[in-house]
C-alpha cells in the first residue's frame, strides 16, 4: 500500500521570513483558507512571540481553520511556548513547534551553550510544552551540520520528553540528497523509539537542492515534509510545495507515496502568493512558471500536436491551469463570467461576485478581450480589512520631456474629498508626492515594479510598491494596483499600501 506523506506548509512562517514577503492580517487569513482548500495537513501560521500582530494572526487562523492542524513556532524559551499556546489553543488540532540549534557552530557562537546544556534545554522545554498539549514537534535547527551521534541524543531526548514529530532541517541548504538520505537512515537505525514518531524534513534551497533533499528524505522514510508555496522563505527559500507534491504524484511509480493535496488548487495558491507578496516567480519555475507548459520549438510543437505526452509529463489541468474555451469581453454575461472564475478555482459569494462583475464590465469597456490573468487581477486585489480610508477619484498629469511634471490627485475618505498638486521629475513621483500631501504620512518608497499582465496594446498593468510608512517603522508594506493605464495602476498601488497601513 502507498505511504501517506503529510504536507506541512510554512508559507506563513518561514515563507514570510523572505525579504519583502510580509503579509497583513487579512492577507494571512486569505492564504490560510486557501491552504486549507489545497489540503495541507499542517499549516505553520507564524511565530507567536515575534510580535503581538503575529500572535493575533495565528489565533485568528486557529479559530478559522477546521481541516488542517494549525501550528506556531517557539524557541526553547518558556515565554515563547506560552505565547504559542495562547495563539493556537482554539484550533481544532493545535500544534506547538519547538526548536533549538544542535550544530557546533550554532551552539558555540549563537546560543553560547554547551552540548549538555542544549540536551537539558530540549528535555525541559519539550516537557514544559507537554503541559499544554500532546501534538508537539521538535526541530533540531542546523541538524545537517550537527554531529550525527549528538543529533541522535537530541532526538532521543526530545522523544522521551514527549515530542511526536521530529524535524531534521537542512537549515542552510548545505547537504546533498545522498547525504540527507544517509542521515535520516542513520537516525532511524540509531535512535530507540524513532519508529513511534513522525520524522520530518525542512530543507532550504541555498544550493538549489531543497526539493531533491526532501525527496531523498521521503525515500529514507520521512513521513512529513515542510515546504512553502512558490518555495518562498529565508534566503534562497524553502523546498517548494508544488514541486514536491507533483514529483510524488507524477512519479508515483517510483516513490509510491500519496499526499492529501488537491493538486488542482496549486496554480491558484501560487497566484495568490505572488499577488499578495508582489513577488513573481520566474517563467521557468517548475509546475507554475509561465513557461512550464509552453512549447516554443518546432520539433516540440510537432510532438505535442501529435500527442501531448511526447513533451508533457503532467497536464496543466492537473495543477489547476484551466483550459480557456470561452472568450470573455464586454458582451459576456454573468453566467460565463462566473463559470470562468470557477474554472480558475474561485468560488465567490454572491456579494463578491456582484462586485467583481461590476469591475469586469468597467474593464471590458477599456479592453477588448479579458484574459484569465485579467480576471485574476480583477478579483485578486485582496481588499484591505477595516474601513477603507482613501479612494482615488481623479488624477491629472501634466508632463513632457522639457518641463517638470505636475500631478493633481483627488481622493476621497468617507464623505470628505481632498485635492492636492505636486511637482516632480516624473508622473509617478509627482503622483506619489501629491498623495503624501493629502495623507500627511511620511512614506519611504523601498521598491516599485510595473509589469504587463497580459499581452497586446490594451494589456493591463500591475504596479507593486513596497513602502515603509512612519518615522520609526521598519515594516515593509506591499501595495498593489491594476489598470490598463500605468499611472493609474501606480497610484492605486500606492493608495492600496497607504490603506493597508491605516487599517493595520
Ligand atoms: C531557522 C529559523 O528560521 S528560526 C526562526 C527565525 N525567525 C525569526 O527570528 C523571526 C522572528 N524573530 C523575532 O521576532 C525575534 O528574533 C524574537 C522575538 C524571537 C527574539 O527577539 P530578541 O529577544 O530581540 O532576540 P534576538 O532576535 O536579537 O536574538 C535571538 C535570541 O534568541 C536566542 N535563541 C535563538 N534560537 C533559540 C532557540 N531555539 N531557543 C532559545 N533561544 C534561542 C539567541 O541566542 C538570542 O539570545 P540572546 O538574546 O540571549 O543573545
Ligand atoms: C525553525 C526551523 C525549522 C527552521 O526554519 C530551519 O531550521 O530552517
Ligand atoms: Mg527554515
Amino acid at each position: 500500500m502507498s505511504r501517506q506523506i503529510r504536507i506541512f506548509d510554512t508559507t506563513l512562517r518561514d515563507g514570510e521570513q523572505s525579504p519583502g514577503c510580509s503579509m497583513n492580517l487579512s492577507e494571512k487569513i486569505e492564504v490560510a483558507r486557501q491552504l486549507e482548500t489545497l489540503g495541507v495537513d499542517i499549516m505553520e501560521a507564524g511565530f507567536a512571540i515575534a510580535s503581538p500582530g503575529d500572535a493575533a494572526a495565528i489565533a485568528t487562523i486557529a479559530h478559522t481553520i477546521k481541516n488542517s492542524t494549525v501550528c506556531s513556532l517557539a524557541r526553547c524559551v518558556e515565554k515563547d511556548i506560552d505565547a504559542a499556546w495562547g495563539a493556537v489553543k482554539e484550533a481544532v488540532d493545535p500544534r506547538i513547534h519547538v526548536f533549538l540549534a544542535t550544530s557546533p557552530i550554532h551552539m558555540q557562537y549563537k546560543l553560547k551553550m554547551s552540548p549538555e546544556e542544549v540536551l537539558e534545554s530540549v528535555r525541559y522545554h519539550v516537557s514544559y510544552t507537554k503541559k499544554f498539549l500532546n501534538n508537539i514537534e521538535f526541530s533540531a535547527e542546523d541538524a545537517t551540520r550537527s554531529d550525527w551521534d549528538f543529533l541522535c541524543r537530541v532526538v532521543d531526548t526530545a522523544i522521551k520528553a514527549g515530542a511526536n514529530t521530529i524535524n531534521i532541517p537542512d537549515t542552510t541548504g548545505y547537504l546533498t540528497p545522498g547525504e540527507y538520505y544517509d542521515l535520516i537512515k542513520y537516525l532511524r537505525e540509531h535512535v530507540d523509539g524513532v519508529e513511534n514518531v513522525i520524522l520530518s524534513c525542512h530543507n532550504h534551497n541555498d544550493l538549489g537542492m531543497g526539493v531533491a533533499n526532501s525527496l531523498a528524505g521521503i525515500q529514507a522514510g520521512i513521513g512529513q515534509v515542510e515546504c512553502t508555496i512558490n518555495g518562498i522563505g529565508e534566503r534562497a527559500g524553502n523546498a517548494s510545495l508544488e514541486e514536491i507534491v507533483m514529483a510524488l504524484k507524477t512519479r508515483k511509480d517510483y516513490f509510491d507515496c500519496d499526499t492529501r493535496i488537491d493538486t488542482k488548487q496549486i496554480y491558484r495558491s501560487s497566484r495568490m502568493i505572488q499577488t499578495i507578496t508582489g513577488v513573481p516567480v520566474a517563467p521557468t519555475k517548475p509546475i507554475i512558471g509561465a513557461n512550464a507548459f509552453a512549447h516554443e520549438s518546432g520539433i516540440h510543437q510537432h510532438g505535442v500536436l501529435n500527442n501531448k505526452s511526447t513533451y508533457e509529463i503532467m497536464t496543466p489541468e492537473s495543477v489547476g491551469i484551466p483550459k480557456n474555451a470561452i472568450v470573455l469581453g464586454k458582451h459576456s454575461g454573468r453566467h460565463a463570467f462566473e463559470a470562468r472564475l470557477k474554472d480558475l478555482g474561485y468560488t465567490l459569494t454572491t456579494e463578491k461576485l456582484d462586485k467583481a462583475f461590476e469591475k469586469f464590465k468597467v474593464l471590458a469597456d477599456r479592453k477588448k478581450v479579458i484574459k484569465d490573468r485579467d480576471l485574476e487581477a480583477l478579483i485578486g486585489v485582496v481588499p484591505v480589512s477595516g474601513p477603507v480610508r482613501y479612494t482615488l477619484q481623479q488624477y491629472v498629469i501634466n508632463s513632457g520631456n522639457t518641463i517638470s511634471t505636475t500631478a493633481v490627485i483627488k481622493m476621497s475618505k468617507g464623505d470628505e474629498s481632498f485635492e492636492r498638486a505636486a511637482l516632480s521629475d516624473g508622473p509617478i513621483n509627482a503622483s506619489f508626492a501629491a498623495i503624501d500631501k493629502i495623507t500627511g504620512l511620511k512614506v519611504q518608497l523601498e521598491d516599485y515594479q510595473l509589469r504587463a499582465l497580459t499581452d497586446g496594446q490594451d494589456a493591463q498593468s500591475e504596479a507593486v510598491v513596497k513602502m515603509i510608512i512612519g518615522e520609526n517603522s521598519q515594516d515593509v508594506i506591499t501595495g498593489r494596483g491594476v489598470s490598463v493605464d500605468i499611472v493609474e495602476a501606480s497610484i492605486k498601488a500606492y493608495i492600496n499600501g497607504v490603506n493597508k497601513y491605516l487599517n493595520n
